[in-house]
């Protein structure tokens, strides 16, 4: 089985304002509320593709029912710790380009978080648990630790999509996948980078550290893989942007999805990047037969 840990799940409110103007009242001119987090993300994707997951994550008063109710509609697998403070609604204002404010997250309480923790515990070896997002402070700095020694324990494999300390400190536990994109990279490891030979670069010392595969997101520029052995580059199809937010998650399902059927590393790019690729190219998330579309359109070759 395949699970999604949600640390802080949003309401993703996206606002369309014809010409923003800081200070005055400005009139949306459309807005969508949408399950959001990136975990719940990478969820919906997966569902899209046909590939059964559960969801995890702490989800709190009424933000957190219309996700439950959303997601339960779409007829994906849930089992969120209940909590007693709200969601947070991360605000997606679009008005020429895209401003994003997400929220800090609400307090979660200690034996809300064992909760979450308890039911790692009853992982099985051939599960693989995809961990995605940021904390809320509240759950304190080495929370993300704790998940990925909880499935460590029970011999599950983990995806983790985070940044900064907790995810350089979960490489030694040997994540399946890291999927950082190029600023993310550089951030990382506290430098600029000015060409693909230092993406590869830096993407192998993830691999030096302990990930199995590495995905290096480029946006419109494409997509990296590197593995042991390998390292490929995708293209990505063309087409208008309309949303970038879940693009990112969106690659890390196909990708994931995609392995688990087939175990063909290749086609799992390629999904992944179509999947992002779709994503970018819808207002909402990608649907199943949009990445069919991409999926042809992604050229991938050997660096
Ligand atoms: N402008 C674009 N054109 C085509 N595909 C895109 C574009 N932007 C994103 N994508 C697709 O989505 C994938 C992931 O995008 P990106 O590198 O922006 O990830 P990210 O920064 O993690 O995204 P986010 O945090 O917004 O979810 C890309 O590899 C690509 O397949
Ligand atoms: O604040 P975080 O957890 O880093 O990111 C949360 C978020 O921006 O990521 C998703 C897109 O990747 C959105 O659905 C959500 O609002």
């Amino acid at each position: 089985m395949i699970y999604t840990v949600t640390l802080n799940p949003s309401i993703d409110y996206i606002v369309e304002v014809e010409d923003l103007k800081l200070g005055d009242l400005n009139r949306m001119k459309r807005d969508l509320k949408l399950p959001g987090g990136k975990g719940i993300n990478v969820s919906r994707v997966l569902n899209q593709l046909e590939v059964g997951n559960t969801a995890l994550g702490f989800l709190g008063g009424f933000t957190g029912r219309f996700i439950d109710d959303k997601l339960r509609e779409d007829g994906i697998g849930r089992d969120f710790v209940f909590v007693k403070d709200d969601t947070r609604i991360n605000i997606k204002l679009k008005a020429g380009e895209e401003t994003e404010i997400n929220g800090l997250g609400p307090v979660i309480e200690s034996q809300e978080a064992a909760k979450l923790l308890d039911k790692l515990s009853h992982l099985q070896p051939d599960d693989i648990v995809i961990l995605s997002g940021s904390a809320p402070p509240s759950l304190g700095g080495d929370f993300y630790q704790k998940l990925v020694q909880a499935c460590r324990q029970s011999g599950a494999e983990f995806v983790i999509d985070t940044t900064g300390k907790a995810l350089k400190e979960a490489l030694v536990h040997k994540p399946l996948l890291v999927k950082p994109n190029h600023h993310e990279l550089a951030e990382l490891y506290g430098v600029t980078i000015n060409s693909i030979e230092e993406i590869v670069l830096y993407g192998r010392k993830l691999l030096a550290e302990g990930a199995r595969h590495v995905l290096i997101s480029m946006a419109g520029e494409g997509a990296l893989l590197i593995t042991e052995n390998e390292v490929y580059r995708a293209t990505v199809p063309s087409g208008t942007v309309r949303n970038s937010v879940g693009a990112g998650d969106s690659m890390i399902a196909g990708f994931v999805g995609t392995l688990v059927l087939t175990g063909d590393l290749i086609e799992a790019f390629r999904t992944g990047v179509a999947s992002g690729s779709a994503t970018a190219f819808s207002d909402d998330l990608a649907v199943k037969e949009e990445i069919e579309r991409l999926r042809p359109q992604v050229d991938i070759t050997p660096l």
